[in-house]
């Protein structure tokens, strides 16, 4: 296997040291790129060899490396669980049960003096551990998704086993991983280079090498004198081939990765956490205050109860002991949980979005999506299917109403038509499986070379016939939308342009009548022409026309501007290209509207074609504006600012009115989601609160750009992105409300029995187990509510809006007031009702096992209560369908049970009887009419 390959690694690397002056030498030492690819085996113009390809490229994988790159590893489970231990509470909580520990068995009772210090430190364990397990699925899952970061696949020039049967080589695409060195890849403006390689041929190629050089400038690149292409930069203009050299670890790019590895999700903040990390503190200083007092009057208590009777050994292990129920409050206080219910939320749902076809790339952006006010949507793709096909046009003065044979066609241009659409495209044919194939590449495209087959033309064989013949080639941009090829025969050169037809038409003197002549255009023909367009337009279709100069001996060519050369052209044709709007578009933009979140349609296409789709999908409404790039390009700041609230559709835009349109629209206060495909809309998907790129016609810049990678295209899945937004930010809510209720009544509890003199009705195990339950546990419950439709039926949430609404405050107050008034009944009247003595040491026992069972009964309802807050009053909606939220409940009630009747001194419990059972439970079912009821009070909505 050495043999095979005449040159190692280390010496292709070698080529193209970042910034080496000496690499020009170096690569031509060994024999330009010729040598280069006698050394790869491979021939450039055919690309590898099939008898590699059908193995996959073994042996070059084993050879020359894989184009993998080896990210970092998850943290293990362990480190995770040691990480926990950080937490200053638990480790004041371990010390205590250490100290509790060590006098239980040397000064207290030896029986069962051990008991409470044991306890507690499992409570700790049983905490960390679950934490440390959620951080560990957390971990893995954000890896998984960054995984699938490279969604573009590659342009690759191969041998294949052709449909009939033939070894030929044909343009395919092929996923990024696998590329290996030697492959001829293709790359045009929006691709990032996927290997390290070297030009063989190129037109008008500027990359990006920020990734490099850390500023943004664009290098220009061709094969004489800078032929280096380095792994993740970025093509911003032109295209061209060239021949890998470097894959994965080995190249450039791959040596530095971990430094340049952006920063893991995992330690992004969202400014939904940053709200609530405030928030926790806030209730963490409370929770310390309380726990502070309650110490307080447990050590006053303490001293006037033995006042008097000298100091005794016990004394010590009620001191500790209430030093603990202190600091116990402070962890239950504490609501760690918060920033996990975030966490968990957005993993959650991001994992879920994916399936819905959202790839999520920053955790924030899911979150802001939900109070996303206006969503600035493109059509093509997005609305549409972005499938083209020819319809109708004009070929040669003559109109079509329908696409004619061939042979129909006027033999003396007929040529020239189609030579001017095999050569002025990129778009190519795929084989996928065994006889299924696609038109990868612009669509726009795809339409044209759909009629050149449907002709029966092989244009493949014409390109490959003129390959070498083509000069400059001026690739499509959304600014000039054209595309202009130059190639030379003999003596003479030809330019084909095609782009809109508007513009194509305007730079044309000059037109092949029906008689097949050359004549000149004078302003009647012209306007003909351009109602023609108009017409074909206002049925939707995509207008496009084909124009070319022809020169003989004209040297000139090569030197003259692009706008030189692709003007006084003469008009070959035009063509319509039908491309329906996509099922269930319609829908989704009432639903958006309906959601509040004004759509804006902003597109390339031209007016008439916008308008008709802008109609169908329902953007274009009653009193809505449309309006072209041109017209609003020439108004003013402020005349933009009036207008645009009205403005429905902005077409034949550039990225830049596109970018404009944003910003105007972000200092008017509104929280803006942007599409977009091109490497142009780069710039506005940045400014955007949300850029939505995506993911089967998005570069590789406009999706780098973004923070969502729409995966299908589809303009349903930026409404799906809404709702999932707006369910993270309610079911952190719901958390809240939960969290909340829990914290006040424990709180108030505890330290009410500690004033009364009553005793401690919740030990310290017991409000572990609390804790676990509103902490953790609720985080995973509630956090990971799925979605309902019913999320669109309200408006987004300002931007101030505070977390916790005054609907909230209302609902967690009657709650806690309701679960206080039953605890206090229990210890008051629990004498009497359960027939206990409470002066016997036992008894008391016995009723304060029944008020731990009842508190954590009224914490299970109310659960149920928070599945819904503010107002909604259907808690028992969709709860079939989150499994985990049902688990959780039957779960804790399970453990609950379990705990009471064989927890024992562990957990300072005891059997109790049937009668004390149905109490418990009937007091927790009760917090449901209650909460149903507290719904019911009318409260002010400052919001
Ligand atoms: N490959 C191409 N070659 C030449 N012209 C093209 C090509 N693709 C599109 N066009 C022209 O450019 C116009 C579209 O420009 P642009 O790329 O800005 O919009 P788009 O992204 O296709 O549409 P949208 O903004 O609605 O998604 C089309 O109306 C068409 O006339
Ligand atoms: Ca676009």
């Amino acid at each position: 296997m050495q043999r095979y390959f005449d040159i190692k690694q280390e010496e292709l690397s070698n080529l193209h040291e970042i910034m080496d002056p000496n690499n020009m030498q170096k690569l031509e030492k060994i024999g330009g790129v010729k040598g280069l690819s006698e050394c790869l085996k491979v021939d450039p113009s055919e690309g590898l060899p099939l008898k590699e390809t059908q193995n996959r490229c073994f042996e070059r994988k084993a050879h020359f490396g894989e184009n993998v790159y080896h990210g970092t590893p998850v943290s293990s489970f362990f480190s995770l669980f040691k990480e926990t231990f950080d937490d200053p509470t638990l480790k004041i909580l371990i010390a205590s049960a250490i100290i509790s520990l060590l006098l239980g068995m040397f000064i207290g009772d030896p029986e069962t003096g051990w008991i409470e210090g044991t306890a507690i430190l499992i409570a700790v364990l049983i905490v960390s551990f679950v934490t440390a397990i959620n951080d560990y699925q957390k971990e893995k899952q954000f890896q998984q998704l960054n995984e699938l970061k490279n969604l573009t696949p590659v342009t690759v020039l191969r041998q294949l086993q052709k449909k009939n049967g033939e070894i030929g080589s044909a343009l395919s695409q092929i996923p990024i991983e696998e590329i290996v060195v030697g492959d001829i890849i293709y790359i045009a403006s929006g691709s990032k280079i996927p290997a390290d390689g070297i030009i063989i041929s190129s037109s008008q190629l500027q990359i990006d090498e920020s990734t490099f050089l850390g500023e943004s400038q664009l290098i220009r690149k061709d094969k004489n004198k800078n032929p280096f292409l380095y792994t993740g930069t970025q093509v911003q203009q032109g295209e061209g081939t060239y021949i890998a050299t470097a894959v994965g670890q080995n190249s450039q790019y791959g040596k530095i990765y971990h430094q340049l590895k952006e920063s893991s999700h995992l330690k992004e903040k969202t400014p939904l956490q940053d709200k609530l990390e405030i928030m926790a503190e806030l209730i963490g200083k409370m929770g310390l205050y309380s726990a502070i007092l309650t110490v307080i009057f447990l050590l006053i208590q303490l001293f006037i109860k033995n006042w008097g009777n000298g100091w005794d050994s016990s004394y010590i292990v009620n001191i500790v002991d209430s030093v603990i129920i202190g600091i116990t409050i402070v962890v239950v206080a504490v609501p760690e949980g918060l920033p996990l219910a975030v966490t968990i939320s957005l993993a959650y749902s991001m994992k879920k979005m994916m399936r819905d076809n959202n790839f999520v790339r920053r955790l924030e952006s899911c979150e802001t999506m939900g109070n996303a006010t206006c969503i600035c949507s493109d059509k093509t793709g997005t609305l549409t299917q972005n499938q083209m096909n020819i319809v109708k046009g004009m070929i040669f003065g003559e109109n079509h109403s329908k696409m004619p044979d061939s042979t129909e066609i006027l033999g003396k241009w007929r040529d020239k038509l189609i030579e001017g659409i095999a050569l002025n495209t990129r778009a190519f044919v795929q084989q996928y499986r065994s006889n299924l194939t696609q038109i990868v590449g612009s669509q726009t495209e795809a339409g044209l070379i759909r009629l050149l087959i449907d002709w029966g033309v092989d244009f493949e064989h014409i390109r490959k016939k003129y390959q070498n013949t083509i000069t400059d080639v001026y690739t499509f941009d959304s600014i000039r939308k054209r595309m202009t090829t130059i190639h030379k025969v003999d003596d003479s050169y030809c330019i084909y342009t095609k782009g809109a037809a508007e513009f194509i038409l305007d730079s044309c003197t000059e037109y092949i009548d029906q008689s097949g002549e050359i004549s000149r255009f004078d302003e009647n023909t012209k306007n003909n022409y351009r109602k023609i367009i108009q017409s074909i337009a206002s049925e939707g279709l995509r207008v496009i026309a084909l124009s070319f100069k022809l020169s003989y001996q004209d040297q000139n060519f090569k030197i003259n501007s692009k706008e030189e050369n692709e003007s006084n052209h003469i008009l070959l044709a035009i063509f319509g290209m039908i491309d329906r709007v996509r099922p269930g578009v319609t829908e989704a933009v009432n639903d958006a509207l309906r959601a509040g979140v004004e759509i804006k349609m902003v597109t390339g296409d031209g007016l008439e074609t916008a308008k008709h789709v802008a109609l169908e999908c329902g953007i274009l409404r009653n009193g809505g504006l449309i309006m072209s790039g041109f017209e609003f390009r020439k108004l003013q700041h402020e005349e933009k600012k009036k207008i645009i609230p009205n403005l429905q559709v902005l077409a034949r835009s550039s990225p830049q009115d596109k970018y404009e349109l944003v910003s105007i629209l972000q200092e008017m206060g509104e929280i803006v989601g942007v599409t977009g495909d091109g490497t142009n809309d780069a710039l506005a998907l940045r400014k955007a609160d949300v850029g939505l790129s995506m993911g089967i016609s998005g570069t590789n810049i406009a999706q780098e750009a973004s923070d969502i990678i729409i995966l299908d295209d589809n303009f349903k899945s930026i409404v799906v992105s809404i709702i999932w937004g707006r369910s993270v930010y309610d079911n952190i809510r719901k958390f809240l409300q939960f969290q909340l209720t829990v914290n006040v009544v424990a709180l108030v509890t505890s330290f009410l029995a500690a004033v009364s003199g009553k005793g401690i009705p919740l030990k310290a195990v017991q409000l572990l187990w609390i804790n676990l339950i509103m902490d953790t546990l609720a985080a995973l419950a509630l956090g990971t509510e799925p979605p309902s439709k019913s999320l669109l039926n309200r408006n987004p949430y300002k931007r101030s809006s505070s977390l916790l609404s005054n609907k909230m405050k209302r609902n967690i107050a009657c709650q806690s007031i309701f679960q206080l008034f039953v605890l206090l009944y229990i210890i008051v009247a629990g004498p009497k009702i359960f027939n206990l003595d409470v002066s016997l040491e036992d008894e008391r026992y016995h009723l304060e096992c029944i008020v731990f069972n009842v508190f954590v009964m009224l914490q299970v309802f109310n659960e149920i209560n928070c599945r819904k807050i503010e107002d909604q009053h259907d808690i028992f909606e969709g709860i079939t369908k989150n499994k985990i939220f049902l688990y959780i409940i039957i779960g804790i009630f399970i453990t609950q049970i379990l705990i009471i009747e064989f927890g024992g001194s562990f957990f300072s419990t005891t059997h109790l009887n049937a009668k004390e059972w149905f109490y418990s439970i009937f007091f927790g079912l009760m917090s449901i009419p209650i909460g149903f009821l507290s719904k019911k009070i009318k409260i002010n909505t400052n919001e």
